[in-house]
């Protein structure tokens, strides 16, 4: 399995900061082969990302998307127009999108589903509240927002990416153990095994919620943790690239 180390810089960074970070990040990353790394800046920074990216291993992603090529959709991005840049991969149901946002599993499985229908890999996010955890339901919420995500595309979720990101450690410096990484992970592992016939092979699992250059290690040594989606660490290049060099050593 060829691990996936993200960015996801959220509504982080202007234009001219997004072209400096990824000037300073090449040359760190340029003899780096073993890993996939993507990163995923804010809609304005695409264009100049994507020109800065050319040539280079890095791919780059989207935070979202909508579902429709084009049309009445104010203040909306559609996949022709991330074809265009040369995104690759597109997060979609992240939990700030589902919390804030309000987007449910149902506009989430469209989503991916015409991520799919463009060629663009989705990373479709999971991961269970506090207090779903509290309440002890954290595989049931998990399998749901699987399951739905994924409705009418199972023997496809070899093209996509997952990654679990619990919804308390996300942005709090608190971040799951490895034990409880690995058995969220295990869970969804054989989960879509059985959704997908044995298709997965290629479905990467990322772990992300407070990933840092401390924590990545201990993480990424679990048998199903595949990779990560980081936020907050992933603004410095320094500490994005000590976590891509932590997945190198397992
Ligand atoms: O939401 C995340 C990545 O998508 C994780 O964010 P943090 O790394 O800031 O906790």
């Amino acid at each position: 399995m060829r691990y996936l180390i993200a960015a996801n810089w959220k509504m982080n960074k202007t234009v001219a900061e997004s072209v400096e970070y990824i000037e300073k990040f090449k040359p760190m990353v340029e003899d780096i082969h073993q890993v996939d790394i993507m990163i995923a800046p804010s809609f304005t920074a695409l264009s100049s990302v994507s020109l800065e990216l050319n040539n280079t291993k890095i791919k780059l992603g989207a935070q979202n998307m909508y579902h429709v090529d084009r049309g009445a959709f104010t203040g909306e991005i559609s996949p022709i127009m991330l074809k265009e840049l040369n995104v690759e991969y597109v997060i979609l149901g992240h939990s700030e999108r589902r919390h804030i946002f309000g987007e449910k599993d149902e506009l989430i499985n469209k989503k991916v589903i015409s991520a799919l229908e463009y060629g663009i890999r989705p990373i479709v996010c999971v991961g269970e509240t506090l207090e779903e955890r509290e309440l002890g339901i954290t595989l049931n919420v998990v399998e749901r927002q699987i399951k739905m995500a994924f409705a009418g595309v199972y023997p496809d979720i070899g093209l996509c990416d997952i990654a679990y990101e619990p919804v308390w450690a996300i942005g709090t410096g608190k971040n799951a153990t490895k034990e409880q990484a690995q058995e969220v992970h295990h869970f969804i592992r054989t989960l879509i095994n059985e959704l997908s016939k044995g298709n997965d092979e290629t479905t990467r699992i990322l772990y992300g919620g407070s990933v840092n250059e401390n924590n990545a290690k201990d993480l990424i040594s679990q048998k199903n943790v595949d990779g990560f989606l980081v936020g907050t660490a992933s603004l410095d290049p320094e500490k994005f690239y000590k976590i891509i060099t932590h997945s190198l050593e397992v």
